[in-house]
């Protein structure tokens, strides 16, 4: 795909990027179609929570480009980011105690189509819950608080960093169908960042695997969903359900 084709949202260009002079992504390059949604794999600590954050800005950036729908945002700080169209939903979720749902989705709302009654509709039970606070919230409420808030700033593209992590089983399954009607039903552009294969194939169309901050594997995320030796070679989980990979989320929470 050429740069500045129609439909080409995001191109990441040899970014090679980390914390002080130390390195976690080392010459990530890929382009991403708008209405495309990839999952970002690999084991932990490879570098999939730096590669949001670096296309945040949150990073420093060694080396690079970072192109959003055509525009060169290499050097903008993260707000101008969120302005050029970047929906940021971070690994902490970053809901307020003190503030009720409702606050927290009009505070940072910019016009566009999405409006707090769009995302109620995405997410009924936010609806239910708009007068109660931050703390009185489930995990997955807090979750879907935090997509509906990124989502408010009307965003091209959607960035989750492990949207499922510590979530029982049922409500990850109700999560990943949401998060597949903002890409399907929607048209929504999305990277996910997740560490249990089975739930993110299962949310994506494509995937890629990191290894030491590198893309080690490109796939088809239906492709890759079945080609077991390969899930088990660069990531080392076995066959499972998405139960098994929440689980596995869930005992990570717990263990700190
Ligand atoms: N704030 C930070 N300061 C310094 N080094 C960091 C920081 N955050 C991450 N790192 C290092 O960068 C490398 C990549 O970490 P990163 O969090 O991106 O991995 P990850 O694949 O998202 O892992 P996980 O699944 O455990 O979240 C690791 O070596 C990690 O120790």
């Amino acid at each position: 795909m050429s740069e500045g084709s129609t439909t080409e949202l995001l191109r990441l260009e040899n970014l090679t990027a980390g914390y002080g002079d130390g390195v976690a992504l080392d010459g990530v390059s890929l382009a991403i179609a708008s209405g495309e949604s990839l999952a970002v794999l690999g084991r932990n600590g490879v570098g999939k929570t730096t590669l949001l954050e670096t296309i945040m800005g949150n990073t420093r950036l060694h080396k690079g480009k970072i192109t959003l729908a055509g525009r060169d945002i290499t050097r903008l700080p993260p707000h101008a980011r969120v302005k050029a169209g970047l929906g940021w939903v971070p690994q902490e979720r970053e809901v307020f105690p003190s503030l009720t749902v409702e606050e927290h989705l009009t505070v940072i709302a910019t016009p566009g189509k999405w409006t707090v009654e769009r995302v109620y509709e995405a997410f009924p039970r936010l609806g239910e819950r708009r007068r109660n606070y931050g703390n009185q919230l489930s995990g997955g409420e807090q979750q879907m608080l935090a997509i509906g808030r990124a989502l408010m700033t009307n965003p091209r593209l959607l960035l989750l960093d492990e949207p499922m992590e510590g979530l029982a089983p049922i409500v990850v399954e109700d999560l990943s169908a949401r998060v597949v009607a903002l890409s399907e039903s929607e048209g929504l552009t999305c990277i996910v960042v997740e560490q249990h294969p089975i739930v993110a194939l299962a949310l994506s169309r494509n995937a890629i695997v990191l290894e030491r901050g590198q893309i080690v594997h490109t796939a088809r995320s239906e492709d890759l969903a079945g080609d077991h030796e390969t899930i088990e070679r660069l990531l080392g989980v076995g066959e499972g359900g998405a139960d098994e990979g929440a689980n596995d989320a869930a005992a990570r929470t717990q263990a700190g």
